[in-house]
């Protein structure tokens, strides 16, 4: 049973929103075993499904098998199927706000008066005090007057009708009069179907609503036939009303009343006429029954096709008066669970498939379980969930101001202030709603059927009101519609819906700051008038203020637009800048191989005396060539960087060859701008056949890279042009380097290492170092170079594999000081 159970609530929390179906067989009796009837219908170990033995042609015999929220076989007690039906979870669904019913459907004599009210002698009896063979209904009464005797959650009211429908008509089982015509049932647009003027019984006791129950068995019409001695012949429907008024303050809808209901419903059952031998008044019954009956299996069938297919269909509610009453449970906003009783006997085998047939259609029917409010007080609540949805809308683009404003400086500064949020933000609704109410989160998953109820069950659905009584009872069914409520587009509608529980709290909770009465009695026309009219008030200041932050918005915005369209045409500058650099880069690399070759045949001096900066890339070309001058103004002149950053660079020298590589014994005194180290093992690029760091550079074809980073442990001198005369030459591509370094005014230190794209598996490197203070680069030149001058061109170029090795010996390379002259 256990099991079973467990195998229930999975169930009914994977598919929470369909109708629960549980399938109960009676025992086979003693006088059906006498007619030869055997037990056709057997239910699984599991309780999971039954399986049914159908004669086939010729004597031969098949088995069909039917699987249900649970099957329960002839030997589950009472007690058993309140466990096992998960009825408790239904009664406190009621309690928390839900409607729900609970049917029983079957053929004649098949259990379920039994089922649904047990005994009925027992129930007559005046020391009445439970029993074993109770039905749901009297267990249940005697649950609900348990816990609204002792929670303290909330405040109860219980009440309770019971009607019957008889050949069409509706009748009052309680305040019964057998001349009584029948009740109207009637549409109203918020509250769906309704019987007018059935009696509701208030009932503050459990006896008093027992009394009602026995009074309404009492007066349900029953007959004798052959199928059953004490058959009914009417569809009773027993309602009980639990009006729940949360009383903790601390509640998610303190203050607002539930309307939580409890429809049992025991269908008359259908039978054959031929069966039955029903005739006269009985066989008129028995027609009404069956058609009724049927007008209920089509609404189940249209209800079951179009939910499993996703489609919406006409449902024909309207074909009886049953199916009207029971509009809210069959596809509905109620909890619904079908208890199809069914006989064992192999006589009534062909009864017993119809039944299980419309309960595996009843399987697919989709209800939407909601919590039943008063209409009125959700449609305010409603209301004030969007002024609180606005409020916090406001808030958050006022934080997005502010952190747009924080990013974008004095933009945001300049914004025109939003005094009237910042009013309403501080300060009481005018609906007197504080802002510390708490913050939404409230929800039916705290409820008591949690596992059985849709999440996001919650909802305003409007229901009769307490002060509607008479309109309210008698299985009154909602319309599916969500008539009453305010227009709203369908996404703002679900999103309002699905906060309704937790704002009730504030509706309760405003009263109280309004000064208005909470003791739960409903609010008069006039009050609610006056409300809803602040609340339109609040909720144009609300509009007005939210278009006065989306301009403001609009502004930073653009000021963000324009910020950014700065910044792309800086990001375009530094592309042709380093365009132009590369382009540098090629001249000076070009020149220094022309000095290389030059430097050779001409005398030092007159190297030097060629003036630095003749005009354009010949003259950068042609002071290397005419003095190992490099003249990176002209050679910028002469890419078009000229104007201001030309003005800003220093020259920057070459020296000659032969001291390039700064040679023991030679001076490398004076303040050097930036000096530039060679690492030892770089090799020629393949096939080059120069000789020197300056050819091999020359060498480099454009597109190739040149990585500065620090250290190195050979060195080539970079000086400023004041010192050039004492300078070392440095390779060429250090000075491409540094005039990039000149360009981007940034100082060459050992840490802004540079990488020019060069190629896949070579790359020249330089490392950079600038000194911080000439003494320091005066002692740093001073140091030996760690090879000899025949390894110059070796140390120029390296495999890029071997960069790891050099850059763990950069640290103590970059320390290791140049030779002195
Ligand atoms: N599970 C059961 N265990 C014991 N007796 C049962 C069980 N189910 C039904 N009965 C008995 O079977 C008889 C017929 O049951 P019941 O009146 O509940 O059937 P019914 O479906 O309500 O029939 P009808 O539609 O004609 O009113 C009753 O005497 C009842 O006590």
């Amino acid at each position: 049973m256990h099991s079973l159970q467990q195998q229930l609530q999975q169930q009914q929390q994977s598919d929470a929103d369909n109708i629960k179906v549980v399938v109960r067989l009676r025992p086979l009796f003693p006088h059906e075993q006498s007619k030869g009837a055997a037990e056709v219908a057997h239910v699984s170990e599991d309780y999971s499904s039954l399986k049914v033995v159908v004669p086939g042609p010729a004597g031969a015999t098949m088995q069909k098998e039917f699987s249900f929220h649970a099957c329960l076989g002839p030997e589950t007690s009472q007690a058993d199927v309140m466990a096992l039906c998960g009825i408790q979870q239904l009664l406190d669904a009621a309690l928390a706000g839900y409607h729900v019913t609970i049917f029983a459907y079957g053929q004649t004599g098949s259990g379920k008066t039994h089922t649904m009210s047990g005994k009925e002698d027992i129930i007559s009896d005046d020391a009445y005090n439970g029993h074993e063979h109770d039905g749901i209904i009297s267990r249940a009464v005697h649950y609900l007057f348990q816990q609204v005797h002792t929670r303290k959650d909330a405040k109860y009211s219980l009440k309770a009708s019971y009607l019957e429908i008889y050949n069409e008509g509706v009748y009052d089982l309680v305040h019964f009069n057998p001349k009584a015509k029948s009740l109207p049932v009637k549409w109203d647009a918020s509250y769906g179907f309704y019987v007018q003027g059935l009696k509701v019984v208030p009932c503050s006791q459990q006896r008093t609503m027992m009394e009602v129950i026995r009074t309404g068995m009492k007066h349900r019409k029953v007959g004798s036939h052959r199928l059953n001695m004490e058959s009914s012949r009417s569809h009773a429907i027993m309602t009980i009303y639990c009006d729940a008024t949360p009383t903790d303050p601390n509640s998610y809808d303190f203050g607002t009343i539930r309307y939580g209901k409890l429809s049992f419903v025991d269908l008359a059952g259908s039978e054959r006429v031929k069966d039955s031998m029903s005739e006269g008044t009985m066989l008129k019954e028995t027609i009404n029954i069956n058609k009724s009956l049927s007008a209920l299996g089509k609404v189940i069938s249209t209800l079951a096709e179009h939910d499993a297919a996703g489609t919406t269909a006409h449902v024909p509610y309207r074909d009886s008066k049953l199916t009207k009453l029971l509009m809210d449970s069959l596809g509905g906003s109620a909890l619904t669970l079908m208890i199809a009783c069914c006989s064992p006997s192999s006589l009534q085998v062909e009864e017993t498939l119809s039944t299980l047939s419309y309960a595996t259609r009843a399987k697919n029917i989709h209800n939407r379980p909601t919590v039943q409010y008063d209409p009125r007080e959700a449609q305010s609540s409603l209301l004030r969930r969007e002024i609180e949805l606005l409020r916090q809308e406001n808030g958050l683009l006022r934080e997005q101001l502010r952190a747009g404003g924080a990013a974008s400086g004095s933009a945001y500064n300049s914004l025109p202030t939003t005094p009237k949020v910042a009013q309403l933000a501080g300060e009481p609704s005018v609906l007197g709603i504080p802002q510390q109410m708490g913050s939404p989160g409230s929800s039916v998953a705290s409820s008591p059927i949690a596992g059985l109820a849709a999440p996001g069950a919650l909802s305003s659905s409007p229901v009769p009101h307490a002060a509607d009584e008479q309109a309210a009872a008698a299985g009154m069914a909602r319309a599916n519609s969500t008539g009453g409520l305010a227009p709203h587009s369908a996404s703002t509608e679900q999103q309002l819906r699905a906060s309704l529980n937790e704002l009730d709290l504030r509706s309760n909770a405003a009263r109280h700051a309004a000064g208005v009465s909470s003791s739960g009695s409903p609010i008069n026309n006039s009050e609610l008038l006056r409300r809803l009219r602040e609340t339109q008030a609040l909720l144009v200041k609300f509009s007005e203020e939210n278009g006065r932050l989306a301009r403001d918005n609009e502004k930073l915005q653009a000021g963000r637009n324009v910020l950014s369209a700065e910044h792309a045409t800086v990001l375009d500058e530094i592309d042709l800048l380093r365009g132009k650099l590369s382009q540098l880069e090629r001249n000076v690399l070009t020149a220094a191989a022309m000095a290389t070759t030059t430097n050779g045949s001409q005398p030092q001096a007159q190297q030097q005396q060629q003036a630095p900066g003749s005009a354009a890339a010949q003259g950068a070309a042609g002071g290397v060539a005419g003095g190992g001058l490099i003249n990176i103004q002209a050679l910028l002149a002469s890419l078009g960087l000229g104007g201001d950053v030309a003005a800003d660079l220093p020259a920057v020298g070459v020296g000659p060859q032969g001291a390039e590589m700064g040679g023991p014994g030679q001076d490398w005194s004076g303040t050097a701008d930036a000096e530039f180290s060679l690492r030892p093992s770089m090799q020629m690029p393949s096939g080059s056949s120069s000789s020197s760091p300056a050819a091999a550079a020359a060498e480099i074809s454009p597109g190739r890279s040149v990585l500065v980073s620090p250290g190195g442990s050979s060195r080539l001198g970079m000086k400023s042009r004041s010192n050039l005369s004492s300078a070392s030459s440095p390779g060429p591509s250090s000075i491409a380097t540094a005039a990039k370094s000149i360009i981007n005014r940034t100082p060459l230190r050992p840490s802004n290492a540079d990488t020019v794209s060069f190629g896949a598996s070579q790359q020249l490197e330089v490392y950079s170092q600038l000194p911080s203070s000439a003494t320091s680069t005066s002692s740093a030149i001073n140091r030996p170079l760690p090879f000899k001058p025949q390894d110059k061109a070796a140390g120029f170029l390296a495999r890029k594999d071997g960069q790891q090795q050099q850059q763990q010996q950069r640290p103590a390379a970059a320390r290791s000081p140049p030779p002195r002259g």
